[in-house]
């Protein structure tokens, strides 16, 4: 039985992730944690101060983590130092927060750290990697849109996918929105849309001369990013102690 804690178990994406953890047979959910206490099927919740004292009673195989990237970072070295492997899907780190994880996570404990988790964003992150490799010469579009509540900007989709760019293309320039009057140059243009319930939409635009590629995703569930977190989490258990991504987990 795989035992697993949640953090941001109240949230979106903790309610989400606790109903499939509850409806599967070989995982148990031993505890949450939040920014206040409550219930998640069945089992307590409780303030996210509580964290060591709760990872060192339930004794967990896995910390889930889908919160915010400050109270992500603090969640990350308190399971490493208790040696919890973990999932983390928070977005939002700045490069200072990604070297504090990396060193809190390295030689300590396994863990699936990833922007999106979903089967279809991972293809789709594939299909940009060989377009870009083959129209690096095309103008270059990146266009997310999520739901009102959403914290962070760019999403971490969008900023993986502009990584990707990066690593095929070189370091371009990268315009955040167009206003008044603007030539186009080699730039990566990035345009962010927020409203209403949007659950997930991430799109690259190739525009050459008489003909564009547009490679999208859209997601219409959170429950696809859900699912992906438990099956990164029933990967992960016994790994060797580094970080992964969940191209590892699916082997593509
Ligand atoms: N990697 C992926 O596949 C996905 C990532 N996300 C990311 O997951 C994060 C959460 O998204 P949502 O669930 O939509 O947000 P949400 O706002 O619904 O949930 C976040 C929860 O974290 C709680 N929280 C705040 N501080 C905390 C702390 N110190 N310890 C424990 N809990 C704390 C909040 O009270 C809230 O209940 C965001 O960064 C989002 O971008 C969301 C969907 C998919
Ligand atoms: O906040 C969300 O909702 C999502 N966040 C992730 C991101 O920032 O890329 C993944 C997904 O798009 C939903």
């Amino acid at each position: 039985m795989i035992k697993v804690v949640i953090s941001g178990a109240l949230g979106r994406m903790g309610t989400t992730i606790g109903r499939i953890v509850d409806e599967s047979p070989d995982m148990e959910l031993v505890g949450g944690i939040d920014i206040r206490e409550g219930t998640l099927y069945g089992t307590q919740v409780v303030p996210a101060e509580k964290l060591d004292e709760l990872l060192k009673e339930k004794k967990p195989d896995v910390l889930i983590d889908f919160t915010i990237a400050a109270a992500a970072v603090e969640n990350i070295k308190i399971a490493a130092q208790n040696n919890v492997a973990l999932i983390v899907g928070t977005t939002g780190f700045s490069p200072e927060q990604r070297e504090t994880i990396r060193t809190a996570i390295e030689g300590n404990v396994p863990a699936v750290i990833s922007s999106n988790f979903s089967v279809g964003v991972n293809i789709f992150w594939k299909l940009v990697r060989e377009a870009a490799r083959e129209l690096g010469d095309y103008d270059i579009e990146v266009t997310e849109a999520h739901h009102r509540h959403k914290k962070d900007a760019p999403s971490g989709t969008a900023k993986t996918i502009l990584e990707i760019l990066d690593q095929e293309l070189g370091n371009r320039e990268k315009v955040y929105g167009r206003v008044g009057e603007t030539e186009r140059k080699g730039e990566i243009g990035v345009h962010v849309i927020r409203g209403g319930d949007i659950v997930g939409d991430h799109a690259v635009l190739f525009a050459g001369n008489f003909e564009c590629i547009e490679i999208s995703h859209r997601a219409y569930d959170r429950a696809i990013f859900a699912q992906g977190a438990v099956r990164a989490a029933r990967w992960v258990v016994g790994r060797e102690p580094r970080i992964y991504s969940m191209q590892d987990v699916l082997g593509i």
